[in-house]
């Protein structure tokens, strides 16, 4: 009997970070959480009901990621990209929601079988003489991974001014019942800036961690989170499709970090965001890789707290 794919995921993840590394992530292993606050825009309750959409000032956690279960990997390097931001509202309620979200508009593949064969495409490559490599064959048969892949992934200046996309759609209804599917943008108010090649190449291991925990002392760390709202005919399912710039985006709110998690290793450690922890007016697609996350996110989770 084989496993299930989301565990045989983790498993891929997890031996091309070389790990398991106890007590870490399998993916998004290194990080930094922050706290702060959010404040919905006056037309966020237009696009829904959802608590922290109504009312001023929820608390949230965020944590700042690299990609790859590698956890001492440096900042710049070039497999630490997509960089992810996870968030949590906490709500009056004592409930919580999370948006999790990565620096790359779209995903190189549209299923979880399709990213499993992606990542043991890649872990069949290392060392492997053949020509074309297991990875060059897949790349040329999935234009969608392709495209991931090749897209640019320049190195922010700071985790404050990089873009991320929420990548998965969600469905949104308000309190007078009408619905809408949309996808998240948080967008810098500092604006979106990066490192030259030179800079990237000199900058320290740790230098995102390092500077986002001095910036927070002295300057806002700010973002605006928009939804780009799904034309009739979009696809809400996909997650490799990516929508015209040219949709309609409505403002959500503004998310203002305060300051580091005194203890935010320990923190994270036992922490595990969850892209369908979801509340009231906010309901998931049927976006298979979205359906997929919190399983693979568990088994994760589940290792690093018995590790
Ligand atoms: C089937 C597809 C995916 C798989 C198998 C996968 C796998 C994982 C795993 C195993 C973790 C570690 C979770 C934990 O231990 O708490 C993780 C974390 C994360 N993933 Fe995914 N992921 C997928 C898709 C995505 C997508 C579509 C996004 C964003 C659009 C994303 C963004 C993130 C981020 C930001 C984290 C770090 C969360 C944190 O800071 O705790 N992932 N992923």
């Amino acid at each position: 009997d084989e496993k299930p794919v989301t565990e045989q995921l983790v498993d891929t993840l997890t031996t091309l970070a070389g790990g398991p590394h106890a007590g870490f992530r399998a993916n998004h292993a290194k990080g930094i959480m922050l706290e702060g606050s959010f404040t919905p825009s006056a037309q966020a309750a237009s696009i829904s009901k959802a608590a922290h959409l109504q009312k001023a000032d929820s608390p949230v956690l965020v944590r700042f990621s690299d990609a790859t279960g590698v956890p001492n990997i440096p900042d710049a390097s070039g497999n630490a990209f997509p960089k992810g931001i996870a968030i949590r509202f906490q709500l009056a309620d004592g409930t919580a929601t999370d948006i999790v979200s990565i620096s790359v508009n779209g995903f190189p593949a549209a299923t979880p079988e399709d990213f499993l064969g992606l990542l043991n495409a890649v872990r069949d490559s290392q060392g492997s003489t053949a020509k074309p490599s297991p990875v060059e064959q897949f790349l040329g048969s999935h234009p969608a991974a392709l495209k991931f892949v090749t897209t640019p992934k320049p190195a922010p200046v700071s985790f404050a001014t990089q873009p991320f996309f929420g990548v998965n759609a969600f469905k949104f209804t308000n309190a007078a019942g009408q619905s809408e599917y949309g996808r998240y943008q948080i967008i810098p108010v500092a604006g979106a800036q990066y490192l030259s090649k030179e800079a990237a190449d000199a900058a320290a291991p740790d230098y995102l961690m390092n500077e986002i925990a001095e910036r927070v002392k002295t300057q806002g760390v700010q973002y605006k989170i928009l939804l780009q709202i799904a034309d009739k005919g979009d696809e809400v399912n996909n997650a490799t499709v990516v929508w015209p710039d040219s949709r309609k985006t409505v403002e959500l709110g503004t998310l203002t970090l305060k300051s580091v998690v005194a203890d935010s290793k320990a923190r994270e450690k036992t922490l595990m965001f969850n892209p369908l922890q979801l509340t009231e007016g906010i309901e998931p697609s049927q976006d298979p890789i979205l359906l997929a996350r919190p399983t693979a996110y568990a088994v994760s989770y589940g290792r690093r707290l018995n590790q």
